[in-house]
């Protein structure tokens, strides 16, 4: 943990000693003339055949079952912005590496450059036939809400926009965790999100599930409330039912504040607002709303995520889409509902409080579940078993897997034989 890293050093690492971070890999053997016949004219001619004849079989004959696209149009990259969509390659290229270095699953990035929504999702639609899954990144709402919307009723594999729901999920865990550590049901919280874009929406969404009641969200105007008459119909279901309209009022008391903005968008004299022992998650990447050291200089009893990888506590949705998309993947879910999401959530907190095995200790000391370890860390193995069986029993539950005859015990057995 704390391991900084300079400008310098992360500009060689993506340099050397190949340019950028992935490279595909052959894995069936090319050495003999039969191989090529096997692989290429004439024997590739056979499974192109069935397939047109039943397309399911092209989870039999292709690398489409265990493939998943990160597509992004670059519009909100990390707290970055509209970057664009070249710019935004560095960011799709990490994502699809841990894709494959967590969850053994195979993925490339594509960027693409168009903001029009309809023009945005035929360009996927087009391309969705190679993949099993889809995995949205870094663009920006509301127009991500429709993207993913219109994807999702028009294909029938599993897309899903990590900005938004990998982020409800592992914010999600450790709300739960946190809460239990501070003592306050979930249902009695104060909770102020500021941000009320892709992220804090979703996140909102998922906290309603777990019986919050009290939220006040902040867009960059500042408070949402009754008397805005600026807000899009994704913000106006988070109008808060009380007078608060600035964000002192929404600070005073309140028990976590979730940042999904940008930097500097609330500051100690907000922090110094809260209760005496406040859970405060400031997520924007790569430079958080307010820095940890911050915050306990004003709150020395809080508890504090970020979504960097050099603190304690690290809430990021790499905690979530990889293992999310293993389970969905495994059980050929038709998409990943609520259910599927809730259960992704309570494995991750539950896997915190499991006691963390020897090569995480070897590696990173002995964390301990408490204030400075309320989620596990993205190199626990252990999350691919815990959360992709959660999930895939989620989703058989729920009637969205494709498998039938589905066993957790086997599956859980197959994906330790993985780890
Ligand atoms: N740790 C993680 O795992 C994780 C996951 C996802 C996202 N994030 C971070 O969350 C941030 C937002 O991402 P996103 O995908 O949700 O982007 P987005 O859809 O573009 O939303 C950005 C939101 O920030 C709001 N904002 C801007 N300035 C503000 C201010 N001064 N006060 C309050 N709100 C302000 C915007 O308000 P308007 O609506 O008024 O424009 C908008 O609602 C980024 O920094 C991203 O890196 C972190
Ligand atoms: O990319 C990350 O580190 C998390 C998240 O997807 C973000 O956009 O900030
Ligand atoms: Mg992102």
């Amino acid at each position: 943990m704390g391991v900084k890293v300079t400008k310098d050093e992360a500009l060689d690492y993506h340099k050397f000693p190949n340019a950028g971070k992935l490279a595909i890999q052959a894995t069936k053997k090319m050495e003999t003339q039969r191989d090529l016949s096997l692989a290429y004219t004439p024997g590739v001619a056979y499974p192109c055949e069935e397939i047109q004849k039943n397309p399911e079989l092209a989870f039999e004959y292709t690398s489409k079952r265990n493939l998943v696209a990160v597509i992004s149009n670059g519009t909100a990259v990390l707290g970055l912005g509209d970057i664009g969509a070249l710019a935004s390659k560095p960011v799709m290229e990490g994502k699809s590496v841990l894709f494959k270095k967590f969850a053994a699953i195979d993925s490339f990035d594509i960027e693409v450059d168009e903001k029009d929504i309809d023009k945005f999702c035929d360009i996927v639609k087009a391309i969705s036939p190679t993949f099993g899954g889809i995995n949205l990144e870094d663009i920006k709402a509301p127009e991500c809400f429709e993207i993913e919307k219109k994807l999702v009723e028009e294909l029938n594999i599993p897309i899903m926009h990590d900005d938004q729901h990998g982020t409800a999920i592992i914010t999600s865990a450790a709300l739960m965790n946190a809460s239990e550590m501070i003592g306050i049901k979930i249902e009695d919280m104060k909770i102020v999100v500021v941000g009320a874009g892709a992220a804090a929406i979703a996140c909102s969404t998922m906290y309603k599930e777990l019986g919050v009641k009290n939220l006040i969200m902040c867009d960059s105007k500042g408070v949402i409330h009754k008397g805005r008459t600026d807000l899009n119909k994704y913000k106006k279901e988070f109008i808060t039912q009380t007078d608060i309209t600035t964000m002192e009022e929404a600070f005073k008391d309140a028990n976590m504040v979730l940042g999904l903005s940008k930097p500097g968008t609330f500051s100690q004299e907000h922090i110094k607002l809260m209760s005496e022992e406040p859970i405060v998650f400031t997520l924007a990447n790569p430079t958080p709303e307010l820095f940890p050291e911050e915050v306990f200089e004003v709150k020395p009893k809080a508890i504090v995520g970020t979504g960097r990888s050099d603190y304690s506590n690290q809430v990021n949705n790499v905690l979530g889409f990889p293992f999310i998309f293993r389970g969905a993947l495994d059980v050929q879910a038709r998409t990943i509902n609520m259910q599927m999401k809730l259960c992704a959530a309570k494995a991750i907190a539950n896997l915190a409080k499991e006691p963390i095995t020897e090569q995480i200790k070897e590696s990173f000391g002995n964390l301990t579940y408490g204030k400075n370890y309320i989620i596990p860390i993205p190199f626990d193995k252990r999350l691919m078993v815990e959360v992709s069986s959660a999930v895939a029993l989620g989703a058989v539950e729920s009637g969205v897997a494709r498998v039938k005859d589905f066993d957790l015990e086997k599956y859980k057995e197959k994906l330790i034989s993985m780890i």
